[in-house]
């Protein structure tokens, strides 16, 4: 049985973290002939095998990994509950700087570790890895998503993910406007990674006053060139005087040091793990007035395509009309919260939650 807990986990023995955020198995990977190093987090099977991206950073130390890992893989868990899917939550970190290690061996060698659980974990892309990648891993394991069109694959996610949030901010604006246009709407977008890309390529289309900041100038250019985007300094985009702050980076910016300086009425973007901690920082947003859309409620496009993929019965058009759904969902959410006076992240959770424990009822785990 799931229950909500608050997502705090450093400082703990492993064990103690497993028990704590209720994962069921954690395996660490590691081959000396390519230098890999890996973490897959399984979160739980209940619905399905767990299913997640693989992240490649270059994490400051083996904790921030594991934290990372462990944090991701439950947010996949609940992501792929309120969607509706029949899969679990799961995600693999792999330790190192993508630029200088990654290559074909290396992810062959990770594609041998993710066969060996046997399907208990099914892989995709995340930060940092491509629909290549995924091709490398597919040479060793059928347990892969996310590989290219031209392979029978459901391709780049991200698009889809993009999609589901630009539905989830709309239903958002619905809720704080009374209008679910964005035209005329300025949208901090952080980081122009692909979601963000597509992402904003939707916004331009509705008439929205795009500010955008990443570390990558030739990403920024085509921000500015394709969509008119105002580009900014990363430090500078809490500080921003717009009306959704869209974060599609990495997790946890919304913490202590920035929910101060944040002026937008508004949250609603594709990044994982958006509050550093879930009931603290989810309070503290409604106490200033700021309406969160949970994350891993309106970035669950990227999980509907690769499901659709992963049970072998890939449909474009189907994955984009459920993927559409995330708009009713959000407003449900919101209303859910609004009635029980909590937030929008627990009102979310409840509702993964549910599904979760009500289908454990009649069927064993996976
Ligand atoms: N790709 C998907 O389908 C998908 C699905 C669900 C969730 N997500 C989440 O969305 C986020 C973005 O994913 P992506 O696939 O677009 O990754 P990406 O690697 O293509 O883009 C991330 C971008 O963020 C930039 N960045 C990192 N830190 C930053 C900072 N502090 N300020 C500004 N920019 C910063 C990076 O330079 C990069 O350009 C991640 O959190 C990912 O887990 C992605």
């Amino acid at each position: 049985m799931i229950e909500t807990s608050e997502l705090k986990t450093t400082g703990m023995g492993i064990f103690n973290q497993l028990a704590e955020l209720e994962h069921e198995q954690v395996v660490f990977c590691h081959d000396k002939a390519t230098g890999l190093k890996a973490i897959v987090a399984i979160h739980n099977t209940v619905l399905g095998p767990a299913v997640g991206g693989t992240r490649m950073w270059n994490y400051a130390s083996e904790e921030d990994a594991l934290n990372d890992a462990l944090r991701l893989s439950r947010g996949m868990t609940f992501k792929s509950a309120i969607a509706g899917l029949n899969i679990g939550g799961g995600k693999a970190v792999i330790i190192g700087d993508a630029k200088k290690i990654k290559n074909e061996v290396l992810m062959r060698r990770f594609g041998k570790f993710v066969h060996g659980l046997g399907g208990r974990y099914w892989t995709a892309e995340d930060v940092n890895m491509s629909t290549r990648d995924m091709e490398y891993i597919r040479m060793e394991t059928p347990y892969v998503t996310g590989v290219p069109e031209s392979m029978g694959g459901g391709g780049d996610p991200s698009p889809v993910t993009a999609f589901g949030v630009f539905m989830g901010m709309k239903a958002t604006a619905k809720k704080v406007y009374g209008s679910d246009s964005l035209k005329g709407k300025k949208v901090a977008v952080q980081g122009a990674g692909h979601v963000a890309t597509y992402l904003m390529e939707h916004l331009s289309k509705e008439g929205a006053k795009i500010f955008v900041c990443d570390f990558h100038e030739e990403k920024l250019k085509h921000a500015a060139d394709s969509f008119g985007a105002t580009v900014v300094p990363v430090d500078d985009i809490y500080d921003l005087d717009v009306d959704i702050y869209s974060p599609c980076a990495l997790g946890a910016t919304i913490n202590d040091d920035t929910i101060g300086r944040l002026k937008c009425a508004m949250i609603a973007g594709g990044a994982n793990n958006q509050l550093a901690e879930e009931l603290k920082h989810g309070r503290k947003l409604i106490e200033k007035g700021i309406l969160y859309a949970p994350d891993f409620l309106i970035n669950g496009g990227g999980i509907t395509n690769v499901y659709y993929e992963q049970i072998g019965n890939y449909n474009r058009e189907v994955v984009y009309q459920q993927t559409e759904r995330i708009y009713e969902t959000t407003l449900r959410v919101f209303d859910l919260a609004e009635k029980k006076g909590i937030t929008p992240q627990e009102s979310a959770m409840e509702i993964a939650i549910n599904r979760i424990n009500d289908i454990g009822k009649i069927k064993l785990s996976y």
